[in-house]
């Protein structure tokens, strides 16, 4: 048993390669390159990088859906080919996946209530009792009022929208959450408040996260380490006090010095 939420040993992603109908060989493009990561138990990872340094492509691949092409990851101590065998309800159960458009990842015929039934129903088994029991307390736990379960997302702000997403991801009892660009769309003062919830809830519930952005502002705040990739590849890694005081790198460094919030310099 290892003491880390998630293990990621040597993993690689290529896209392309193969041929095409007419015998061509399509180009092929390497997102991940043999990295090598842990998520220990009860962190925040923060994982940041430029556009196209392979952060969504991870993440894809832990919640299962992306196959790597070579390397190992264990999550929650379970082999990732072990939860792809058994299907996606036992990704479900183990890792969840919260996005960047709240509003879009909500279906918007279906009302809060019938959107949390999904995961209450699929992935845990709940019967209806247990399930109006689930999404009382999923709503409180996301410090929703209690009608929201009659309502429709397109009721919802995109902070308000954004807790209902991670009720969702709550509702399947996984520890390890994958937050990619949770905060991205919203405002700054929505942010912070989105921010402090998921610090409250991950104290409150033992869980993991894997947090991806852009902002190193905000990677910074919420963030026990950090990951830096650059193409594909993990640069640094380290507390995120260090990491940002004193950047090892020369990417992580540009990095920072592009970024105005962090770099008084560079405004
Ligand atoms: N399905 C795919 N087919 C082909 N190439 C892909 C695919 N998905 C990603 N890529 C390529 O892999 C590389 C990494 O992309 P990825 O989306 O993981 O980066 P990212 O760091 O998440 O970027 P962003 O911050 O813009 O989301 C890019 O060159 C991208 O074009």
């Amino acid at each position: 048993m290892s003491d880390n939420a998630v293990q990621i040993r040597d993993l690689v992603k290529t896209f392309g390669g193969g041929r095409s109908l007419f015998g061509r060989k399509s180009n092929e493009v390497q997102a991940v390159k043999g990295i090598s990561l842990d998520l220990r138990r009860g962190e925040t990872l923060g994982i940041v990088g430029e556009s196209g340094s392979g952060k969504s492509t991870l993440a894809r691949m832990l919640v299962g859906l992306e196959a790597p092409t070579s390397g190992s990851m264990l999550i929650d101590n379970k082999p990732w080919a072990d939860l792809a065998s058994s299907g996606s309800r036992a990704f479900g159960r183990t890792i969840q996946y919260v996005f960047q458009d709240p509003v879009a990842s909500l279906n918007p015929r279906k009302t809060i209530g019938q959107i949390l039934d999904v995961p209450l129903k699929l992935l845990c088994g709940h019967d209806a009792t247990r399930r109006a029991i689930r999404k009382r307390e999923l709503v409180d736990a996301v410090q929703m009022p209690l009608d929201t379960l009659e309502r429709y997302p397109h009721e919802f702000s995109g902070g308000q929208a954004q807790r209902i997403a991670i009720a969702r991801a709550l509702a399947a009892e996984a520890s390890i959450m994958v937050l990619d660009e949770p905060v991205s769309a919203l405002d700054v003062s929505v942010q912070a408040q989105v921010l402090l919830l998921l610090q409250q809830l991950r104290d409150d519930l033992g869980l993991s996260y894997l947090f991806i952005s852009h902002d190193l502002a905000v990677v910074e705040s919420i963030s026990d380490r950090v990951a830096v990739m650059y193409l594909g590849e993990v640069v640094e890694v380290g507390p995120a006090a260090q990491l940002f005081a004193s950047p090892q790198h020369d990417y992580t460094r540009s990095l920072i010095a592009s970024a105005p919030r962090l770099n008084p310099d560079a405004a």
